[in-house]
């Protein structure tokens, strides 16, 4: 019956090294080649999982945009040669308006300029200093799918604003001031993005503040209106809040909510002083879940985060986790019938979906494969690929499954946790995690049967617990 129970994991994990060995995708891109067409040049020596992600950006970066506006302008309209009489008045009229505007546009700027600073304020205007975030640039096609469900209109009404969002007002000069200057000894942190501090604003409210690098400034450019346009969408207990943001001069700052307990990463290393017990790590993995589902599900545009890791699950003083680090997130499609988008692969090497990397088309079921990647390491302790380990034993999905298959899955959960779990608790959370990171993205389930499933397992274990 454990069997039978467990089948469906078993089934697509064996699909899964199918699919792996076809394409010599795990070994060998963490390896160095470059078999999803991504020029990662890895190698063990060097394979600390943040270059990888910067290599991702990197790479990006070096990519020309094939979308440049002046390039793609048609010839002809723009081009007075070829304007007939009617079209030249217009342009008359046009040019009259503007003059207008060039007298007026002083006094009204003088007026705006006063609150450049302020960020995310009650007023929906103030968000008028982000610029806007291109959910499907032309070189990213969304291809068409007769299994989507429709959305109902008002999930994806345009030009969502942040009226309903609570608010701080911050200026930099409050920053400045809560940060002691960006004083080191409160960083609390740095990322792709920059350093993150944390700090007190002057209404007592503690804070994290996360700093572009200037140096990766224009680069990071679309990194920082993705994150500030997507977190101010989103009010969900289980994602990150979102307090303010500055985009001023040569600065970009996010303020988003202090989680007290750091990241899960930290807690899984114990970091932070005490070992996560089961029922704490069940937890977890539901927030987290969660969060995921009202991304995928409920949020005004369906959002995909594109770098569930356990580093960007952050926790709160209570314990309850929040997913974080919204850089490289995006949304899905926009139309009813569409089911994925095209478009570059980014994300951080461990936690990428195979899928994804080879065919560059990206749906929630990527996350829902990095959710699979993070459940294992939330139960075993390990880290996606553990270089030290001896080679056969390095890809923890792998390592993770051949002992699934041998039915120890005893032996799986993480050494520093003493108290013994039910084994068939354990069957069914490593089902769960091999069915998630399942090679094709249709075996995977979606994240709200992810959520069921773990529901009805924190459901058996508290029944155990109290027998
Ligand atoms: N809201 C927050 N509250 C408390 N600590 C935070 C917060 N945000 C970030 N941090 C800390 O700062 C660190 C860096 O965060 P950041 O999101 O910039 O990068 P990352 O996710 O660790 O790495 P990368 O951006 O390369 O994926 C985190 O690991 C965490 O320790």
């Amino acid at each position: 019956s454990r069997f039978a129970i467990h089948y469906k994991g078993k089934e697509s994990f064996c699909k899964a090294f199918h699919f792996l060995d076809v394409n010599a995708c795990i070994p060998e891109n963490y390896l160095g080649c470059s078999s999803s067409g991504l020029d990662l040049d890895l190698s063990p020596a060097d394979f600390p999982l943040r270059r990888e992600r910067n290599l991702l950006q990197q790479k990006e970066r070096e990519e020309p945009s094939n979308h440049d506006p002046g390039r793609d302008t048609p010839k002809g309209k723009d081009d007075p040669e070829t304007l007939s009489t009617p079209y030249k008045a217009g342009l008359a009229v046009a040019g009259v308006v503007v003059l207008c505007c060039g007298i007026l546009c002083p006094c009204l700027y003088k007026k705006r300029k006063a609150t450049t600073h302020t960020v995310l304020e009650k007023d929906p205007n103030s968000m008028d200093s982000v610029s806007s975030f291109n959910a499907t640039p032309a070189s990213e096609k969304v291809l068409p799918s007769p299994y989507r469900v429709p959305p109902s209109p008002s999930r994806f009404s345009p030009s969502p604003r942040l009226s309903r969002l609570g608010s701080v007002h911050l200026n930099l000069s409050e920053i400045v001031r809560a940060t002691h200057n960006f004083s080191p000894s409160l960083q609390i942190g740095e990322g792709g993005f920059g350093i993150v501090y944390k700090a007190r604003l002057d209404n007592n409210q503690m804070v994290a503040i996360k700093r572009a690098k200037k140096e990766y400034f224009v680069n990071l450019q679309t990194e920082f209106n993705s994150e500030v346009e997507l977190l101010a969408k989103i009010d969900h207990r289980n994602l990150v809040k979102l307090l303010g943001y500055v985009d001023k001069g040569d600065e970009r700052l996010i303020i988003t909510e202090y989680m007290r307990n750091g990241t899960l990463r930290e807690h899984l290393d114990v970091q932070q002083g005490k070992i996560l017990d089961f029922n704490q790590r069940l937890e977890i993995s539901i927030d987290v879940a969660h969060g995921l589902t009202y991304l995928h599900l409920y949020a005004e545009k369906q959002i995909i985060h594109r770098d569930v890791k356990s580093s960007n699950i952050l926790l709160t003083e209570g314990m309850r986790a929040k997913v974080a680090d919204f850089g490289f997130a995006r949304t899905g499609p926009v139309d009813s019938d569409r089911t994925h988008i095209s478009t570059k692969v980014k994300g951080t090497m461990g936690y990428l979906d195979p899928e994804y990397m080879k065919t560059f088309q990206l749906t929630p079921k990527s996350d829902v494969y990095s959710f699979g990647i993070l459940l294992l390491e939330i139960i075993t302790g390990r880290r996606p690929v553990e270089m030290k380990k001896p080679a056969d034993e390095r890809v923890t999905l792998r390592w993770a499954f051949r002992k699934y298959e041998d039915g120890n899955v005893v032996g799986m959960v993480d050494p520093l946790m003493e108290e013994v779990v039910d084994e068939e608790i354990l069957f069914k959370m490593f089902a769960l995690a091999f069915q998630c990171a399942a090679p094709v993205r249709t075996d995977r389930p979606d994240m709200k049967a992810v959520v069921e499933q773990l529901w009805g397992i924190r459901a058996d274990y508290v029944k155990g617990v109290k027998k």
